[in-house]
């Protein structure tokens, strides 16, 4: 497999090289246009329904963090919104910056925020998530806007875990969460056919990109650089700027559903 990251010889920029999708037809993230993009009234509200139990384990990934859940039934399930049929939840995880300037995968209007939540959800027309995940229609993934302002009480949960799991491939037991609480007010949201933003950049994504941002303080954007991209007995790397810029829209369109 091929090593990938996101500092100067391993970064977006370069990995074309081993992934070749990157230069793909409908890569992700991209740069959203309110203004552009068209209200479509046949687009159903989204229908999230989690289950805290399901929630298994939190794992430094080397290239983020992630929250796992059980997914062999359908007892975390996203549904209606664009997609038809039923997603399974599998895990969701954030990509952030090293500054509050930076740090969103997708940006609107151009503005980019301090940090990006991923739930990463796979369509159970599919056997399992690994035959979901270069299927066209395999997965939805739920993304979600952090601006800098109060503390969250929602995230500390979560934050509070990442001592624990510093370095690469660390993991520890994450139960009894339920990440419908991480979610804002309104599930208004704009959509659009795109990709994994990691390799291997599959072009099996329906983003759903929620237009109402939840709230993380600059005390706790220190809890999400605090972790490493380096493992154990490596030199010290900040896991920071973990994102990838956004990508040609190459004649995609963005569907709001909201006026
Ligand atoms: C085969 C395959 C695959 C991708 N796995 S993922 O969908 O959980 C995922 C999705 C995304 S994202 N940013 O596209 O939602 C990022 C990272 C990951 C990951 O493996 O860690
Ligand atoms: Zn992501």
């Amino acid at each position: 497999s091929h090593a990938w990251g996101y500092g100067p010889s391993d970064g977006p920029d370069t990995w074309a090289e081993n992934f070749p999708l990157a230069s793909g037809p409908r890569q992700s993230p991209i740069n959203i246009v309110p203004k552009e993009a068209q209200f479509d009234p046949s687009l159903k509200p989204l229908k999230v329904r989690y289950d805290a139990r399901d929630a298994k384990g939190i794992l430094n990934n080397g290239h983020s963090f992630q929250v796992d859940f059980v997914d062999d039934t359908d007892s975390s399930t996203l549904t209606g919104g664009p997609i038809s049929g039923t997603y399974r939840l599998k895990q969701f995880h954030f990509h952030w910056g090293a500054s509050d300037e930076r740090g969103s995968e997708h940006t609107i209007n151009g503005i980019t925020f301090p940090c990006e939540l991923h739930l990463v959800h796979w369509n159970t027309k599919y056997a399992s998530f690994g035959e979901a995940a270069d299927k066209p229609d395999g997965l939805a993934v739920v993304g979600v806007f952090l601006k800098i302002g109060a503390a969250n009480p929602k995230l500390q949960k979560v934050l509070d875990a990442l001592d624990a799991i510093k370095t690469k491939g660390k993991q520890n037991v994450f139960a009894n969460f339920d990440p419908k609480t991480l979610l804002p007010g309104s599930l208004d949201y704009w959509t659009y056919d795109g990709s994994l933003t990691t390799p291997p950049l599959l072009e099996s994504v329906t983003w759903i990109v929620l237009k109402e941002q939840i709230s993380v303080s600059p005390a706790q954007m220190a809890k999400f650089r605090s972790l490493l991209f380096t493992g154990d007995g490596e030199p010290l790397c900040n896991m920071v700027d973990n994102f990838r810029p956004p990508q040609l829209l190459k004649g995609r369109r963005v569907r709001a559903s909201f006026k």
